[in-house]
């Protein structure tokens, strides 16, 4: 199978109308063109409130722009796609059904699951899951649902996979655990990644480019590049000195509030 997974984002602005009225429209996204090669891994990274999500649901398709147009292998986004995975903070997991169930729930809807049964089991393994076939979601952690939501993603082959703070409820060594499998299945399936993160050093230790977007509108401010081999030393030179360039782009100061909404 021949996979690309090119995006190109062409001047998105999103405005939302206001609740009624007399309510002042709220601008997002502004004029935000990029461009993302197969195979690359962005994190979108910028002051809360700012329009991360929405740009990444605008790239799966659930939104759509305003004006501008999101393109992904020449094709316009114009809606959901099982061609782009999606993860989020709280990936939902249909509760009275267990991991393999879960896993393998869109392959019985497409009506393939006798025929690929097989890779079931071959996605639970990958994400590190074995031996948890059978467990309902409520005797998960945060982290082991997280990594049923990534093999429900990873199993439809997806060319992109959008992750909107996926880790971002779970603690800290589950997170770099997390990190270093998510990165192993990257190098393995060569998907196109895009992970809005609120998180410098999360950014620095998994993205190829980070995109730092401005307070609201998001507008993208700069693209940082991390050109360092994986694993990352989140201690190295490098590293730390690729954080404080990410921090100085977003204006942080370190003051209390700095990256918070801005408005
Ligand atoms: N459906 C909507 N209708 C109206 N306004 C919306 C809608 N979705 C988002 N917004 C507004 O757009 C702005 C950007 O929201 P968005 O969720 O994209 O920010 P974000 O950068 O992802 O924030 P956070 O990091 O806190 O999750 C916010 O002011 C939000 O209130």
């Amino acid at each position: 199978m021949v996979k690309n997974g090119a995006i190109v984002i062409d001047k998105v602005q999103k405005i939302f109308a206001g609740q009624d009225q007399q309510a002042a429209q709220i601008e997002a996204v502004h004029q935000v063109s990029a461009q993302i090669k197969p195979g690359d891994f962005v994190a979108i990274i910028g002051p809360s409130g700012c329009g991360k999500s929405t740009l990444l649901r605008m790239l799966a398709g659930l939104d759509q722009p305003t004006s501008g147009t999101i393109a992904v292998d020449e094709q316009n986004v114009t809606g959901p796609s099982r061609e782009r995975g999606l993860v989020f903070q709280d990936s939902t997991l249909y509760p009275w059904l267990n991991v393999e169930q879960n896993v393998s729930f869109g392959l019985k809807l497409a009506k393939q699951l006798s025929k690929r049964k097989d890779e079931v089991q071959e996605f639970i393994d990958l994400v590190g899951l074995k031996g948890f076939e059978k467990v309902y979601p409520n005797q998960l952690s945060g982290g082991m649902q997280q990594r049923v939501a990534l093999a429900r993603a990873l199993i439809n082959y997806p060319k992109v996979l959008l992750f909107d703070e996926p880790f971002g409820a779970l603690d800290a060594f589950t997170r770099m655990r997390l990190h270093d499998q998510l990165i192993k299945i990257w190098q393995k399936h060569k998907i196109t990644m895009v992970m809005v993160t609120h998180d410098v050093e999360e950014a620095v230790y998994l993205a190829d480019h980070i995109f730092a977007m401005t307070p609201r509108p998001a507008i993208l401010k700069d693209i940082v590049d991390v050109d360092l081999p994986h694993p990352r030393d989140r201690n190295g030179e490098e590293f730390i000195a690729l954080k404080e360039k990410v921090l100085r782009i977003l204006n942080f100061t370190g003051e209390e509030g700095n990256l918070n909404e801005n408005k």
